[in-house]
């Protein structure tokens, strides 16, 4: 198992290039079951979270080729219709695969994801919409198994909350249903656009994708596409912060700004400088940050995947800082090994205040899921001293070249094999 060594206090200066989102890769090469043939998807990035799915496809007989940063995904050969345990434990996401399946092959057998460190993160909202476009759902033995004895049957479905992967998954299922489906309280964040953009280039007919009420016309067949996917905004995000903790100047390069408008408004008024020009977008980070409050919420508000990196910052800053998560239920791992690093953080049910300290000191800490880690990450390169993470296979389902990244930027950072 591999770890990072950190030795902080460099501001880091430079260039950086965001990487293709990880978030939208997924559902965008699963979405490439549907055709009956070869897509190719651009701008995929190396993680781990990526070659799961590519193993994921490879189980249901697709091939799944890579050059450079696309993958060639030949969905033709499929002749499985299940996706066992293995592979969706180590992947919610994994859970996608059921709808695309159904829709094509009438049947799909998958493994139900269970919970994760963040929460137990029921698939309810998934299973109803399902149901609603005309599946029996069966649950037996840990696996959902779906059939659709008909071709699915386009409908209205009201979403009980904001749910990504549940809009997804029913955009998915819905593209070749007869009729209409109509998706109210859809949840509207960029990669569901991005999503929708590749699916109409397949063929689909989806109108609203970005906004909460999606209206789908079921097409007979979606065929294979070529398609760029969006850049990182969670990334991009972090980078923003690695600039802002160190009081560094990084332009960051590749991003869409306009994604990311609630985390900027928050690090502007932390008393960070952010211009955005030509798409580039440039982050000074103050001599010290002022302590600025944060409640997570569905997009466009404050990213739950951009709390753990935050309150990083915050735990520097001068003055105190609420940071409460309204997403997930236990999306609080990463305050015990931030308090290793001298944090003064409290938690007090989905809330966490924090009293910004003047330095942190490094220390050795332990990664518990993909954003904790990124924000051990970011409290080392503040940090007086060395600090030493364990357990950095999360970071890698999720941050491409991360050490590199930051390397590149200055900072003192190296990828160990632990002994
Ligand atoms: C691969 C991917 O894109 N992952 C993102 C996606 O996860 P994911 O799609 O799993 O997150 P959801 O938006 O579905 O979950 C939001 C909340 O709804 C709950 N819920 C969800 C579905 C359901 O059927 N029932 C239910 O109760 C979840 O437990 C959670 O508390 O969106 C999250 C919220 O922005 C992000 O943190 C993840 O990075
Ligand atoms: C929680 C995340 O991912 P996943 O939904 O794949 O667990 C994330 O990207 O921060």
């Amino acid at each position: 198992m591999d770890k990072l060594i950190i030795t902080g206090g460099t501001r880091l200066k430079g260039d950086v290039t965001v990487s293709g989102s990880k978030n939208a890769s997924l559902p965008i090469c699963i979405a490439a079951i549907l055709a009956n043939g070869a897509s190719t998807i651009g701008n995929v990035p190396r993680l781990r979270d990526i070659s799961t799915t590519a193993k994921l496809l490879e189980s249901l007989g697709a091939s799944v080729e890579r050059t450079g940063s696309a993958l060639r995904i030949d969905a033709g050969p499929i002749n499985t219709v299940e996706a066992t345990y293995d592979l969706v434990k180590t992947m919610r996401a994994s859970v996608l695969v059921l709808g695309p399946l159904l829709a094509r092959f009438g049947r799909a057998r998958v493994s139900l994801p269970g919970g994760c460190a963040i929460g137990a993160r029921p698939i309810d909202q998934h299973l109803k919409g399902l149901k609603a476009l005309g599946a029996e759902i069966t649950l037996e033995h840990g696996y959902v198994e779906a059939i659709a004895k008909k071709r699915l049957k386009g409908a209205r479905i009201n979403f009980d909350i904001s749910t990504v992967g549940g809009t997804e998954h029913l955009m998915m299922a819905a593209a070749t249903a007869k009729g209409e489906t109509i998706l109210e309280n859809a949840a509207r964040e960029p990669e569901i656009s991005d999503l929708g953009d590749y699916l109409n280039r397949m063929g689909a007919k989806i109108e609203g994708a970005g906004t909460d009420t999606i209206r789908i016309q079921g097409v007979n067949e979606l065929t294979p596409a070529a398609y760029e996917v969006m850049p990182d905004r969670i990334e991009a995000g972090t980078f923003m912060i690695a600039a802002a903790i160190t009081g560094g100047d990084v332009r960051i390069n590749g991003m869409k700004a306009e994604h990311l408008d609630a985390l900027c408004f928050k690090l502007q008024d932390a008393g960070v400088e952010i211009v955005s020009r030509d798409g580039v977008v440039r982050v000074k980070g103050p001599k010290r940050p002022h302590g600025v409050n944060i409640k997570t919420r569905p997009y466009p508000g404050f990213p739950t995947d951009m709390q753990a990196q935050f309150m990083a910052l915050m735990c520097i800053a001068d003055g105190a800082s609420v940071i409460s998560e309204n997403i997930f239920e236990n999306r609080f791992m990463h305050v015990s090994e931030l308090q290793r690093f001298g944090a003064d953080i409290t938690i007090e049910g989905n809330s966490a205040t924090v009293k910004g300290v003047k330095k942190l000191s490094g220390a050795p800490v332990m990664a518990t899921d993909l954003r904790a880690s990124a924000s051990l990450v970011l409290a080392g390169l503040a940090a007086e001293g060395t600090t030493e993470i364990q357990r950095i296979y999360h970071l890698d389902r999720g941050y491409e070249r991360i050490e590199e990244k930051l390397a590149g930027l200055g900072a003192r950072i190296e990828r160990v094999k632990e002994s």
